[in-house]
């Protein structure tokens, strides 16, 4: 029996649809991937956390769930809009259907909703606080409920979702993936790579041992004098959720690390990376999340398409001085990418390990090897 569900929007638009996942009540800031594929990437993506993602691709849940796609150990994104669920996944890899998914994990979902008006709306409005609901309140108390929930900026999400304890990660790319014969695996690793997780996506792990990394995966709060204690060939700054200049001590400790050794930064990474330079970050009025962002390598003249996820942004302006504006992109000419050649650091706001997303940035995994091996 399908329940009826609300989508309500602080700005006091409203949408129905039907409950699916867990049923109940869910708060969150509502936002729009254009991914076509990879929800379940997407719904494990630990960046994801506090936030209600609308999939603008209309037929979601055709490949069900299993447990190799996930990039976090659970569902942290706190909701799901789409248009059509599809109720019968047909893959050999699929062990439940999208709708047991979140369920068992206790995600609110909601279904036959026009994600096209949506999309537009938060696209011409901005991404704003939403909440679902299937447990009979009118709209407009869900719209008080969206109006009165706390927005992400100065929000540390970061510091929660982070391993607590330092553990190592040794495991290639899984053969799902690597089958085509395009990475080729050293057989010894060659780089000892101290990981920053602040809310990390498995496959980032993956790609670094493809070239050759050992990875300890640390607590977002650990100290620059920890890290350095390891003797570290490279340090990776991870992606995570919440308010890049939230993030507790992130930026100081890793001011203590630049010039010291090698850094490469993604997304949250990259943000907290322009903040210990003495940049700024902003929020953006929707973000970008998808996997068809073109980016351009300034450095080769090269252009890629990318598979992105974020809210923040860092402003080009602040970072006159500091570092080399590496790459940009080509939608509306935001910083994408930034180098600090002396220091051998650089980093990236799009995501290179993609999951889901083209694999058309693989390469700067290759580039932190290179620097490290220097
Ligand atoms: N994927 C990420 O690391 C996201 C970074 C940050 N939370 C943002 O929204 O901009």
């Amino acid at each position: 029996m399908t329940k009826r569900a609300v989508l309500a929007l602080a700005d006091g638009t409203t949408f129905e649809g039907r409950a699916f996942g867990a049923v109940g009540e869910t708060v969150g800031e509502v936002v729009f991937n254009t991914t076509m594929y990879g929800y379940q990437e997407v719904l494990t993506d630990p960046s994801y956390v506090g936030q209600i993602v609308t999939m603008s691709y209309p037929e979601i849940g055709n490949v069900g769930a299993n447990p190799e796609d996930e990039e976090g150990s659970r569902v942290h994104a706190v909701g799901m809009v789409v248009r059509a669920l599809s109720e019968q996944p047909s893959n050999w890899r699929a062990k439940e259907s999208l709708d047991a998914y979140l369920k068992r994990n206790g995600v609110a979902g909601i279904e036959g909703i026009d994600t096209r008006r949506l999309v537009r709306h938060l696209r011409t409005h901005g991404a704003q606080m939403g909440v679902i609901s299937s447990e009979g309140l009118s709209p407009l108390a869900l719209v008080e409920r969206a109006r009165s929930a706390r927005g992400m900026e100065g929000l540390d999400l970061a510091t929660g979702v982070s391993t607590k304890e330092a553990y190592t990660f040794t495991q290639p790319s899984p053969d799902v993936f690597t089958g085509l014969g395009e990475v080729r695996v050293p057989a010894e690793p060659r780089f000892d790579v101290v990981a920053y997780d602040y809310g990390l996506k498995k496959s980032m792990l993956h790609f670094l041992v493809d070239v050759g990394c050992r990875v300890t995966v640390v607590p977002a709060n650990t100290s620059a004098e920890e890290v350095l204690a390891r003797k570290p060939n490279g340090v990776f700054l991870a992606n995570g959720p919440g308010d890049p200049a939230a993030v507790k001590g992130a930026d100081r400790t890793v001011a203590a690390l630049l010039g010291k050794v090698p850094v490469f930064g993604i997304c949250l990474g990259h943000q907290i990376m322009a903040l210990a330079l003495g940049g700024r970050t902003y929020k953006m009025k929707f973000g970008h999340r998808g996997g068809n962002q073109p980016v351009k390598d300034l450095t080769t003249g090269k252009v890629e398409i990318t598979a992105q996820n974020h809210g923040f942004a860092v402003d080009d302006a602040s970072l006159k001085g500091l570092a080399v504006v590496t790459h940009i992109n080509l939608n509306d000419g935001t910083v994408e990418g930034l180098a600090v050649p002396d220091a051998r650091a650089f980093s990236v706001q799009y995501h290179p390990e993609a999951s889901p997303g083209p694999h058309d940035a693989r390469y700067l995994f290759d580039r932190f090897a290179k620097l490290m091996a220097g």
